[in-house]
């Protein structure tokens, strides 16, 4: 399991993690969204050991990164800007990482080479942006990681070369139990292939949950009142936002349901009334909301 606790990081004045607890299960994908700076890339950076805490600690299976480095010799990053050495080709960069990773499979490499259909003897710095986020990948793979962090991964990847990255990566997952942190903005990407989820925003996990569990907490109706609607008030939910399409009223509130319908029967003559489902996009931008991001641009009025 891969745990960071009560970890902390500014950058001369400037608060860029601030008390991050996160909690990652040997064989889940775990999604890490959240605003643009709000510090994915140096949480990731901190569990590689490239940056150094002020405060708190990542542990990986019980033992901490801080008292042994090795441990991040079995942890591989995927970074968001690709950098290769000068005249590196595939071919080379395989001799070179089997210098540093002693799990590496030679016999992966060559059959995820074939897959994606890449040239392995080609200079990777004039490969094409999804080329190289494609030889990244089949690298990082290969290597055969513990932890596998992957920073906005698909990033620049048509449909077709998406559905592959996450067919392998679901397999590999299966096959190997490691942990796979990926950070990105594609919440439709990641709604169809994360266990967990972790928003983050100013430096805070504002909420880390299993996704389903997610999609459980947070409801949405559509609902049509005769009428005009009133103040929405009862201890059995919580209502997040309203919003008011037409004569269309959205929902979005915690609790049951089933007694909100209840609720709305008893005061109203409801003449629609349904539940809609919530994606990963629809929880991002209602927590993000709760701490006044970009609500008002947001809000239908
Ligand atoms: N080495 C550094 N020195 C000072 N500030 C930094 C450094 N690296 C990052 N920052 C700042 O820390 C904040 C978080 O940056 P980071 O790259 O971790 O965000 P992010 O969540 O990955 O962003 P995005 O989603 O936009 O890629 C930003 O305000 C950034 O300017």
């Amino acid at each position: 399991m891969l745990k960071v606790n009560d970890l902390s990081k500014k950058f001369r004045e400037f608060q860029v993690l601030n008390n991050i607890n996160l909690n990652a299960d040997m064989g889940q994908i775990y999604g890490l969204v959240g605003s643009n700076g709000c510090g994915k890339t140096t949480l990731l950076k901190h569990i590689m050991n490239i940056y150094k805490q002020d405060s708190g600690y990542i542990f990986f299976n019980g033992e901490a990164v801080k008292d042994n480095s090795e441990i991040v010799e079995d942890f591989y990053y995927v970074q968001d800007n690709l950098f290769f050495p000068n005249q590196y080709s595939l071919n080379k960069l395989l001799e070179f990482e089997s210098l540093i990773y002693k799990n590496i499979s030679k016999e992966k490499f060559d059959r995820l080479v074939d897959f994606f259909n890449l040239d392995k003897d080609k200079n990777l710095n004039k490969m094409s942006k999804g080329q190289k986020k494609q030889a990244a990948f089949v690298m990082a793979i290969s290597t055969q990681p513990k932890v596998l962090l992957l920073d906005e991964i698909v990033d620049g990847l048509d449909a077709v070369v998406k559905r592959k990255f996450w067919s392998v990566l679901i397999q590999e997952v299966i096959d190997n139990e490691m942990v796979v942190i990926i950070s990105s903005h594609d919440l439709k990407e990641l709604d169809n292939i994360c266990d967990k989820v972790g928003i983050m925003h100013e430096g805070k996990i504002l909420k880390e949950e299993n996704l389903e569990k997610m999609k459980n907490e947070i409801k949405r109706v559509q609902f049509a009142v005769e009428g005009e609607l009133g103040e929405l008030d009862s201890n059995d939910f919580k209502v997040l936002k309203l919003v008011k399409i037409g004569s269309i009223y959205i929902c979005t509130l915690t609790g049951s349901i089933e007694k909100f319908k209840e609720y709305m029967n008893s005061k109203y003559k409801v003449i629609i009334f349904d539940e809609l489902s919530m994606s990963l996009e629809d929880i991002f931008i209602t927590e993000l909301g709760g701490v006044g991001y970009g609500t008002e641009d947001l809000e239908i009025k």
